[in-house]
């Protein structure tokens, strides 16, 4: 990289709008959206779609809920040309769908356009050609005037093939490409002439499409450009303001929105942001940063990923794991604060509350996904993430003693091997450290207990031990403490309860208890044990024997 960069790249000028309104704006509806996987997505491609590949991803946008989608450029390749062909004579596009189509402006090229479209109930034709200086000047060899004339003459040839083919709800879309670095007075200038040609009304609508074609300002620059558009283009109230922002400096999102504000009525884009170099700005992300807000967007995610699955086959181009919504990582916390504040969040949530949730700006439940990814066990984990997936898992609720001891021993295993602990790696290590186990060291097998005269309990019980039984009896003021004293005598070692804990294990049809039982033991240690049983006491019991086993 150079030393000086000034020497070899300059910033594009900026617009002057002192006056500027967007930045007081606020986004409260949903813009009109087009997808143009199937154009821009596509052209952008190693190997574009073939119709089948195309066929699966118009399915997913209709499922979506896409009501405008650009889904060729039909005088590109025959088989561009034949996916139009097919949407239409299989009668696949609903009436509330309209389809659009890309063409240069070419004459040649706009006929076979049209041919394409032959018995379609509706369709937009979309005319670009470049417009920014070296454009101009590199690629058509033209002045201003001649580009205004490359643009004026095919929109008055589409015009004409319209008016030939009445049986088609036409709809226009005209873009300035280049758009962003193109003198923002020129931009006005062949987008006034090439309206004088349509005549936009209600019959003959129009849009006009103001692409980042690259992406070379902040987003607040394009909004400057779009707003100072919007103020000074004369139909702006019998035309659509479309933006189409590229990502080529990571900021596509940010300028879609800044655009949305500063007046823009439409967005293009691409699921997942595909498209040329760095893509074209992701509709997924867009749509769900108004869905966060309270802002219905009228597309539907609520299967994101099959989305995700459905647009990774067709594109042949994987979603990134930490994708905006979508991403498999994108609702996943491995570090112990972060899922230490989302379990108090849950542990906090009443159903119907408006949703707040550390560290989770939406709920994972809306775009269909379950909980259980949000939590993830390594080594930058701590107590509340293991404590949340056992309880998730199975229904045991932690004292936050035990869930502090048994983080201890994650924490050793994980830093052991340096990897994730899967769920069910987590859920035998519990069950090891604190006896859920087939066969304990200490089981119990069969218990009596009387109530004496003096209020005393008297145990009586046979413990299953190295192959053999034996038999402890103990006295104490209630069933755990003569157990405990039977113990201590029978190892010969002092120990007193230090904590209990016990619940009944959630649903309906499970009937059975869980006891945590934390042991202090004479040399300071202390160790814990949990016991499950249909019968509360007898889950105490084997709790204390797996404390001390
Ligand atoms: C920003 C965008 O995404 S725009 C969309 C871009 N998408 C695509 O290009 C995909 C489909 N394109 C294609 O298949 C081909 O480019 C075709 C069929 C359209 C044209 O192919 P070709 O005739 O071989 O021309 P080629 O691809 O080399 O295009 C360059 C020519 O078109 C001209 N041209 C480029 N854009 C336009 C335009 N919008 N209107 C008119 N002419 C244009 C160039 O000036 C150049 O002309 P020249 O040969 O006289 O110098
Ligand atoms: C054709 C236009 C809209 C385009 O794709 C672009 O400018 O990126």
């Amino acid at each position: 990289m150079l030393k000086h960069p000034a020497q070899k790249y300059q910033p594009y000028p900026p617009i002057s709008l002192p006056d500027r309104r967007w930045p007081e704006q606020r986004i409260t509806q949903a813009p009109r959206w087009l997808s143009t996987d199937l154009r821009d997505g596509n052209q952008a491609l190693a190997e574009p779609m073939d119709s089948a590949r195309k066929l699966q991803f118009w399915e997913l946008l209709l499922g979506c809920g896409f009501k405008e989608i650009e889904v060729a450029f039909p005088s590109a390749s025959q088989t561009d040309f034949n996916f139009v062909r097919q949407l239409i004579e299989e009668h696949r596009i609903p009436d509330d769908v309209t389809i659009q189509v890309l063409t240069q402006a070419r004459e040649d090229l706009i006929v076979r356009t049209f041919e394409s479209l032959r018995g379609a109930k509706r369709a937009t034709i979309h005319l670009y050609n470049a417009t920014a200086p070296l454009f101009r000047r590199l690629v058509f060899g033209m002045d201003k005037a001649q580009i205004v004339e490359l643009a004026v003459r095919s929109t008055r040839q589409i015009r004409t093939l319209c008016e030939e083919n009445p049986d088609t709800l036409w709809q226009y879309e005209y873009s300035p490409e280049t758009f962003c670095f193109t003198e923002p007075e020129f931009a006005l200038e062949i987008c006034e002439a090439v309206a004088e040609i349509w005549q936009p009304c209600a019959e003959r609508p129009m849009i006009l499409n103001l692409p980042a074609t690259v992406e070379v300002s902040t987003p607040n620059v394009y909004a400057d450009q779009i707003e100072y558009f919007c103020r000074h283009f004369s139909r702006r109230n019998e035309v659509c303001i479309s933006v189409h922002p590229h990502n080529d400096r990571g900021t596509g999102v940010a300028s879609a929105e800044l655009a949305v504000m500063a007046g823009a009525d439409r967005v293009e884009g691409c699921l997942f942001g595909n498209g040329e170099r760095t893509g074209n700005v992701c509709l997924v992300t867009l749509a769900m940063n108004l869905y966060s807000q309270g802002v219905s967007p009228g597309l539907d995610f609520s299967n994101m990923t099959q989305v995700v699955e459905v647009v990774e086959s067709c594109n042949q181009l994987p979603v990134h794991p930490r994708h905006p919504w979508a991403g498999r990582l994108a609702y996943t916390a491995f570090s112990g604060s972060h899922q230490d504040a989302i379990k108090k969040g849950f542990d906090a949530r009443q159903p119907d509350e408006r949703w707040e949730m550390p560290y989770l700006p939406v709920d994972p439940q809306d775009i269909g996904c379950s909980y259980e990814a949000v939590i993830r066990v390594n080594s930058q984990s701590g107590k509340s993430g293991s404590a949340w997936l056992i309880e998730q898992n199975h229904g045991l609720k932690l004292p936050r003693a035990l869930q502090q001891d048994f983080s201890q021993h994650v924490q050793q295993e994980t830093d052991s091997h340096g990897k994730e602990m899967t769920q069910n790696a987590l859920w035998q290590l519990f069950r090891a450290r604190y006896g859920l186990v087939a066969t304990p060291h200490f089981a119990l097998q069969s218990y009596r207990s009387e109530s004496q005269q003096d209020g005393q309990q008297r145990l009586t019980a046979t413990i299953a031990v190295e192959g053999g039984t034996r038999q402890l009896e103990g006295q104490g003021n209630g069933l755990l403490s003569a157990a405990a004293s039977g113990i201590s005598r029978w190892l010969n070692t002092p120990f007193v309860i230090k904590d209990y804990h016990e619940h009944s294990l959630g649903g309906r049809s499970d009937s059975r208890s869980v006891a945590y039982i934390r042991c202090l033991f004479q040399d300071g240690s202390s160790r814990w044990g949990v016991g499950i049983d249909n019968d509360v006491a007898r889950a105490s019991l084997q709790a204390l024997l797996n404390a001390v086993g």
